[in-house]
Parts: structure tokens; sequence; C-alpha cells
């Protein structure tokens, strides 16, 4: 179990900086998330910390000693990759003892080892076949047992879960979390699926354009993002997200005005969970709209209202349509978990603004579904 460390590290390719300075502490044994879209620099930095990338400048430390200069085979760090990459001819026996290789290790101690990973990823039956004769959830299982095996300080993951259907995602989402819970690896794991990040990891590092966009608890990223870019990333359906233009205490927003619990001035971005909003009588709320679109998902309904500040999204939990195309509501929310983002995109902490008369929101004042 290490602590890693990066101070200021950068990767260039050529003439373009894939990776600006970053900056980053990841404690003993914690399990931390990578996220962010396509392209941003996830793998780059699972990449340096394994020491298959040499950084371009900075330092990169486990346990406060520089690794740098280390090789990746020296570094203890198990890697499962996305294609899992088996080899073919090979059983499963084989392929998980395949990084003892330059081990000085006895027989017997490469045995144990080998079978202990079968045993800790559940395939201790299996380790006769080769991989042709294995499910992709048994092959997962096969290259997790295969970064085990060295016994490693740190388990890095590169979108390990990504080939695997839905249900067997969320097994071995959980099956992850589990070993990792048992064996205190510190651990990385590079994704793109935010449910993915939020249900297994510590921390969550939401990366953008080659650098740190946040770093924080899931919650933190999810109630509390620092900038657009998190509050538009982390959330499904996205938040929503309307210009506005604020003066001292008053926030407009199209036709509508509300209160701000604080000074501001200048051109803001208004931010409201989908989930946070409650649809009320359109003589409740400063904002109303005519609701287009109702999109019933079982345990929610999904609305699209069209409103002066254009469209909103709204979830309401149950599985009840409330609404129907054409009807006009009032759109409100509780002041609290309503968010202000200044003309940079920068959140501006603390600040809120009094959305709509939260007595009418307690109470749910509903149109009836025509
Ligand atoms: N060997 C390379 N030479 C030049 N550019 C590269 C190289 N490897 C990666 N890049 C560029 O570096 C940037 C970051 O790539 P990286 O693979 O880290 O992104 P990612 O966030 O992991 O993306 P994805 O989710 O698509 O895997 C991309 O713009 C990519 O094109």
């Amino acid at each position: 179990m290490a602590k890693i460390t990066l101070d200021n590290v950068t990767k260039n390719w050529g003439e373009t900086q894939v990776l600006k300075p970053m900056n980053l502490a990841i404690e003993n044994g914690e399990f931390v998330a990578i996220l962010g879209p396509s392209g941003c620099g996830k793998s780059t930095t699972l990449f340096l910390l394994a020491g298959l990338y040499a950084p371009s400048a900075g330092e990169i430390a486990f346990d406060g000693h520089n690794v740098n200069r280390i090789d990746a085979r020296d570094r203890n760090v198990g890697i499962v990759f996305q294609s899992y990459a088996l080899y073919p001819n090979l059983t499963v026996r084989e392929n998980i003892a395949f990084p003892l290789r330059f081990k000085t290790m006895g027989k017997e101690e490469v045995v144990r080892r080998v079978e202990e990973a079968a045993n800790l990823v559940q395939i201790s039956a299996l380790l006769d076949r080769r991989p042709s004769q294995l499910s992709g959830g048994q092959q997962q299982r096969v290259a997790l047992a295969r970064a085990l095996v060295k016994e490693p300080n740190i388990l890095l993951l590169d979108e390990p879960l990504s080939n695997l259907d839905a249900t067997l995602r969320i097994t071995m989402r959980a099956e992850l979390k589990s070993i990792q819970r048992r064996l205190g690896f510190t651990t990385l794991i590079v994704t793109h699926d935010q449910i993915e990040a939020i249900t297994m990891a510590d921390r969550i590092i939401c990366m953008n354009n080659g650098e740190i966009a946040q770093i924080g608890t899931p919650d933190d990223l999810y109630r509390c993002p620092n900038n657009l870019f998190v509050a538009g990333f982390i959330g499904t359906p996205p938040m929503n997200l309307l210009k506005g233009e604020a003066d001292g205490r008053c926030l407009q927003i199209a036709n509508a005005s509300f209160d701000l619990d604080a000074e501001c001035a200048g051109a803001v971005t208004f931010g409201l969970r989908p989930e946070d909003i409650a649809l009320v009588s359109p003589e409740a709320a400063q904002l109303q709209g005519e609701v287009v679109t109702v999109e019933p998902m079982g345990r929610e309904v999904f609305y699209t209202i069209d409103t002066p500040a254009g469209l909103i999204h709204a979830l309401e939990y149950g599985e009840a349509v409330r609404h129907a195309p054409g009807a006009k509501v009032g759109i409100s929310c509780k002041s609290d978990l309503t968010l202000v983002f200044d003309a940079c995109g920068n959140r501006i902490a603390d600040l809120h603004a009094d959305f709509s008369n939260h007595a009418e929101v307690s109470a749910r004042v509903l149109e009836p579904a025509n």
C-alpha cells in the first residue's frame, strides 16, 4: 500500500502538452477514480503512474520516493487494461503467473501466489483452461488475478469493466470494491462511466482537457461542483444551466427575477438539478413554462419544459404522470439546492437564489394532468 504524489507532472507529445502541470496526493489504501471525457488525459495519467510513460517534467513519488526513473516492472504496480490482453496460447494458470517470470522466487511460491490470486477472484476451477474457453467476465477476473499476483502496492485499472455487459458490470463493480477494501491496495481506476466512479471511489478526479477540473468525494462533485464543466459532466440527466444577470441581490433569468442571498454583479450561470425541481402551479413560481415532452421511466418521470430561459429538464420520482404535454407549470426549487457560477464558469461559494415559494414546493401544488 503506497501513498502517491504528483508534483507538477506534465506530459508532452511533440509540441502538444496533453497533461498540464498536475499536483495530486492519493493516500494509502484510497480508491480513486479518474473520470472525464474521451481524450482528457485519463490513461496518460495512469500510464505515467505505471511507468509505461515517462513524465516530461515534474516528480512522481510513491511513499515519498521519486519513481520517475524506476522501470514499470520494478514499481510493484498491478495493472488491468481494458482489453485484458491475455495470452491466448497460455492457460489461465500460466497467464496469472506471467508477471512473476522475472522474479527470483521458488516454484512453490509461484504456485501459492497464483492459487491465492485465483481464489480471490473466484476462478480456481478454471486454472487449466485457455482464455478462449472463458466468458468475458471470467477473462476479466484472470486479468485482475494477474495484476494481484505480484502482491502490488498500487493497483491501476484502465476501464476494466467496459467490455462487460450491464449486469456483469454491476457484479464486478461490487466485487472489485470488496477486494480492494479487503486487501487495502491504493487503487486508481480510469473510467468515463460516472456511475462506476461514483459507486466505487472514495474520491473522484474529474479531468477536462489535460487538467484536473476538481478532486473530491462523489458527493462533493455532485452537490458542490467547483465549475461549470464538473456541474455539466456529473449527473444524469445533467444539471440545467441557465444564463442570467446578477445585480446586487437580484438575479434576472429571462423574464423572471429572483432574490439572491448575497450580493453579486454581472453575467452568471444558474444551476439547477432536474431532480431538485418541483413542478408547481404557474402562479406559485417566478419562472413558468410549457411541458413539451413527458417520458415515464418506471421509477420516475422525465419532463422537458419550454421556458423563456430555455429548455429545462425536470425529474419527478414516482410512476404517476402529473403533467401532460401542453400543461403550464411553474419551475420551483429549494434555494439551498441552487448554484450560481460567475462569468468565468467558477461556482460562487455559498450563493443561492430563492427560486420559489418554499411552502408551495413542499406542498407540491401541482396541476392535474389533462
Ligand atoms: N502516443 C501519443 N502520441 C500523441 N498523442 C497522444 C499519444 N497518446 C495519447 N495522445 C493524446 O493525448 C491526449 C490524452 O489521451 P488519453 O489516452 O490520456 O485520453 P483518455 O482521457 O484516456 O481518453 P479515452 O477515454 O478516449 O481513452 C489525447 O488527445 C490523445 O490524442
